[in-house]
Formats: structure tokens, sequence, C-alpha cells
């Protein structure tokens, strides 16, 4: 069993992202930590915008709306707490972070959500089905008031520049510094060691999580915790690189106790994302 250190993990988070290790205020109430809208589930795809809600939720947002493009979809366990609607109905409404693009299709409509959402939206993480529509369906260019997050994983980043896979995986710094630039965006280059990168010249390779990783769904996971992130208030800077070390933190803790690598569930990374953020957190004069 590999061991989990958590005192050595608080100590990095503190180092790093110090803003998600803050105690909550006594006087707190849901709309202190934001509120979170994923779009996405397309026919057969419901899970991946579920999965990145529920990890939205655990992650500490406040509030967290789900669109579903086919709705209403088939009988699924899905948490009570998740505002769920039809995909356009969500995007009519405010949020705080759009999470667009878990099992989101490659169709028109989806094209026409994504527009009209980026139109509106201050901070947008664009994950798996947006960015397979960026190429044919392009989106201005963020204002300097306006957060960008691509979380695409090699295949993802093979299509936006114009390459394959195995280039990309061979040449993964260059191909997150060049998604970033042309985007004008942070950018996590999905995989072992994911690279995150920014416009602005931030570059940082994520060295933990594990092989349990690799499983349908964890990608939804990863985008569905950096909106949360985000809509929590974390500063961008922060917030992104946070998403990706929690994730793979929790993947290890689940390793920890037996819960993987094997087999392990992208639906079981939120508890454990829950579980550990609530280890990190110090309070003034513990630290
Ligand atoms: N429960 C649900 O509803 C779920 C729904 N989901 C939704 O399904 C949709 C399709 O997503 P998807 O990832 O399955 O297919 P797609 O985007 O075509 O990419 C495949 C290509 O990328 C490559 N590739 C990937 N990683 C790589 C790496 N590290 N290193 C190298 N290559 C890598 C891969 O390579 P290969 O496998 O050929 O080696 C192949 O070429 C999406 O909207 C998602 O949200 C899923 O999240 C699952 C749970
Ligand atoms: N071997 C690995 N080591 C560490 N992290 C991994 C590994 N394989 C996959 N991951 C992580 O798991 C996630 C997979 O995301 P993605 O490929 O988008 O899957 P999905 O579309 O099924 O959700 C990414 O965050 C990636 O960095």
């Amino acid at each position: 069993m590999t061991p989990f250190d958590t005192e050595t993990c608080r100590r990095y988070a503190l180092q790093h992202f110090p803003d998600i290790c803050r105690a909550r205020p006594a006087d707190s109430h849901k709309g202190t930590f934001g509120t979170a809208a994923v779009l996405g589930g397309s026919k057969g795809m419901s899970g991946a915008a579920l999965l990145a809600g529920e990890a939205a939720m655990y992650g500490g947002c406040g509030k967290v709306l789900v669109g579903l493009e086919h709705y209403p979809p088939p009988a699924h366990r899905a948490r009570l707490e998740l505002m769920i609607d039809d995909a356009a109905a969500v995007a009519a409404a405010d949020a705080d972070v759009w999470i667009v693009g878990c099992g989101l299709a490659q169709t028109d409509s989806a094209a026409a959500l994504l527009q009209h959402v980026c139109q509106r939206a201050r901070v947008l993480v664009l994950d798996a089905g947006a960015l397979h529509l960026l190429p044919k369906h392009p989106l201005p260019a963020p204002s300097a008031d306006t957060v960008r997050v691509l979380t695409p994983h090699p295949g993802e980043a093979a299509k936006l520049l114009k390459s394959t896979p195995d280039a990309i995986v061979q040449n993964r710094v260059w191909a997150a510094r060049e998604l970033a630039t042309r985007h004008q965006a942070w950018v996590v280059l999905k995989g072992h060691e994911s690279v995150i990168a920014s416009a602005s010249g931030f570059l940082r390779i994520n060295r933990n999580g594990n092989a349990g990783l690799a499983t349908a769904g964890s990608g939804d996971v990863l985008a569905g915790l950096l909106g949360s992130l985000l809509a929590q208030g974390i500063a961008v800077e922060q917030a992104v690189a946070a998403a990706v070390w929690l994730h793979g933190a929790a993947a290890e803790w689940l390793a920890a106790r037996q819960t993987g690598p094997i087999g392990l569930l992208a639906g079981e990374l939120p508890v454990a994302v829950r579980w550990l953020r609530n280890r990190l957190v110090t309070v003034a004069g513990n630290n």
C-alpha cells in the first residue's frame, strides 16, 4: 500500500496554493462560495456533466447548475443538491463560472450554446466536447477582464494544433505553451505529469497522481473541480494548479486505501477531494 502523508500535502499546498487552505468564515453562506454552471451531457454522455457537477459541489462551490444537452437524461444516480435542467435553460441562468464541454457532442446546437455562453461568461472552463468544437467554431479572444481555461488531453490538443496525440506527448511543454498563447488562456495539458501553462508565461508540471486516473470521467471531475475553485474566488494563478494537484492527491489518497489505482472510479474522486481539502485547512495561528 502506498503511504499517504497528509502533513506533507498540507505543507505543499500552503506553499503553492495558500488560498485553498483557508478556513471558512463563520458568517459565510452559500453565496460566499459562488455558483458554477456545467454545460454538456449530450445523448449517452450525461454522466460526464453530472460528474463535473458533483466534483464542483464536493470541491466546495456554494451552488452548482448542470445543463444537459440531452434532457431529461435516462435514469441516473445524480446528487440531489445539483440543479439539473436542459442546457438552454441553464445557459440563460446566472453563474460565476461556466464549465462547458463535458460530454458535449459536436452538433450545431452545441456550437451555438458555446458561442452564447462565451459572450456572457466572465470565467469559462473549456473541456472535452467544447475543445473539439473550437477548430470549426472559434471563439472571440477573451477580454482583459475575463478568464479562460482549456483542459485538453493529448487527443484534444492534437486536434487544436493540427498534430497527432503522439507528437503532442513528445512535445508537451511546447504544446501547452502554444495553446495558451494562441487562445490567450490558461491551459492544462492532461495526462501523466500534466503541464499547466498560461499566456503570460506561467509554467508548471504537476508531478502527483497515479494511473488510477486513467479511467473514464476523471477529466470531467478535474474540469468540475477547477470550475469550483474559480467560483469560490480563488485566483486563477492558484486555482488551476491547485485543481490539478488536488485531483492527483485524491487519486493517491484512494490508492493508499486500496481503492485503486486499479479500478478507481472517477466518481470516487470528489469525496476524496473533499476529505483532503478539509485536512488542508489552516486556522489563524495554526500554520
Ligand atoms: N460517463 C460519461 O458520460 C463519459 C463521457 N465522456 C465524454 O466523452 C466524450 C469523448 O471523450 P473521449 O476522451 O472518450 O474521446 P476523445 O475526446 O475523442 O479522445 C480520445 C483521443 O484522445 C487520445 N488521448 C486521450 N488521452 C490521451 C493521453 N493521455 N495520451 C495520448 N493520447 C490520449 C486518444 O488516444 P488513444 O486512446 O487512441 O490512444 C484518442 O485519440 C467527451 O465529451 C467526454 O467528456 C468521457 O469523459 C468518459 C465518461
Ligand atoms: N497515468 C496517469 N497519471 C496521472 N494522471 C493521469 C494519468 N492518466 C490520466 N490522468 C489524468 O486523468 C484525467 C483524464 O482526463 P481525460 O483524458 O479528459 O478523461 P475523460 O475524458 O474520460 O474524463 C486527466 O486529469 C489526466 O491528467
